[in-house]
């Protein structure tokens, strides 16, 4: 049997920053292993700082790690950054596409850089621009374009050179939701007609769940957990239960969730102060029936009360501890790893530069 070898692999892969003297050391990546199989799209789903955009600059070859290995298309990323170049494209979070020039100008440019020869470079411009709806963008220039059409443009910019691997870092960022919805639809073409294998870095939980067909969930530098969104949610039991909370007082909703703890099969898994009480449950028709009167008697103001099945909110929440939209700031020095060993890299302004 065959087995297509993945499109990416990391092993442990460590990135420390250094910020200046006196100040601490920031531990971006903290051992990070990672397999990306071919023709996939796969998401990497974190809060800020959680060290998305580290792990896509070191495999896109704009940053070095600090230790631990990666490879693209079996090509290191350290040892052979021009041969991992030429398998991949990249979008990064900014915009990368000159807004002086007209959009096909600004193809035809990127397919030169690449090597390609003008006519070659016309050609595929014009392609690049039927394929991604943009014919009519062709000769405007692109700092006249609506946001939603620069961001294609810049896709589409990325893969002149027909990658084999795109990366796009936050690529519905500042989007409208239709525009958000052209663009998961383009991801989806492209990783289903030309079996390119798409890396995406988000911190929206929809885009990944709709999108990405593996996930992995990072927080502070490690992963928390990774799988198709599928299986992570299955890995919940039960249902989930929520109670939204008016003005919780911390103290009160402690007091009002210790008689739920006997509820059979119920855990709760987060109560106030952030506005929600949320728990997960095997039976919630028959839960919901004691929770409300036992928050009623406890005094507990509350509005909505629901059950549904599991999302990857519920998956964050249950693996990492608190909710996607609670995450808390990355604190190195509350972190044992912190006086680790630092990188002989020192944190560079034209890290994170669009290649
Ligand atoms: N050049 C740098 N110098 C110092 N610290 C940095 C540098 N780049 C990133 N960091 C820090 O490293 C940590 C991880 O940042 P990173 O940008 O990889 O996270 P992220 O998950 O992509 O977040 P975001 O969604 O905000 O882009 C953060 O604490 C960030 O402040």
């Amino acid at each position: 049997m065959i087995t297509t070898p993945p499109a990416i692999e990391a092993e442990r892969l460590a990135k420390t920053y250094r910020t200046g003297r006196g100040r601490p050391p920031v531990h971006a990546l903290r051992g990070l292993d990672l397999v990306v199989p071919a023709g996939r799209v796969y998401g990497l789903l974190g809060p800020n700082g959680a060290g998305k955009s580290t792990t896509t600059k070191i495999l896109t070859t704009l940053s070095t790690p600090t230790s631990g290995t990666a490879r693209v298309g079996g090509r290191d990323v350290v040892a052979d950054p021009a041969g991992v170049r030429a398998l991949i494209g990249y979008v990064s979070q900014g915009a990368s596409c000159d807004p002086l020039l007209t959009a096909e100008e600004n193809l035809v440019l990127a397919a030169r850089l690449r090597g390609m020869s003008s006519v070659d470079s016309r050609d595929r411009a014009r392609r690049l621009l039927a394929e991604f709806g943009l014919d009519d963008a062709a000769s405007r220039p692109v700092g006249k374009l609506s946001g939603g059409m620069r961001r294609r443009l810049d896709v589409a910019a990325a893969l002149t050179h027909r990658p084999s691997v795109l990366f796009l870092d936050e690529p519905t960022t500042g989007l409208d939701p239709e525009s958000r919805a052209a663009m998961w639809a383009e991801i989806r073409r492209l990783s289903a007609e030309d079996a390119l294998t798409v890396v995406l870095t988000t911190h929206y939980l929809e885009e990944a769940d709709r999108l990405a067909d593996e996930l992995m969930i990072i927080d502070r530098g490690r992963e928390v957990v990774s799988g198709s969104a599928a299986a992570l949610k299955s890995t919940l039991n039960g249902d989930t239960l929520r109670v939204e909370l008016f003005e919780p007082d911390a103290d009160a909703v402690r007091a009002a969730v210790e008689p739920l703890r006997g509820i059979r099969g119920l855990v709760v898994e987060v109560a106030g102060p952030t506005g929600a009480l949320v728990a997960r449950v095997e039976d919630a028709s028959a839960a919901i029936g004691s929770v409300i009167p036992a928050l009623t008697s406890a005094g507990i103001a509350f509005g909505a009360a629901s059950v549904s099945a599991p999302t990857l909110d519920d998956v964050y929440l249950h693996y990492v501890g608190h909710t996607f939209a609670a995450a808390p700031p990355t604190d190195d020095s509350a972190d044992p790893d912190a006086s680790g060993p630092e990188t002989s890299e020192p944190a560079s302004p034209s890290e994170g530069a669009a290649a």
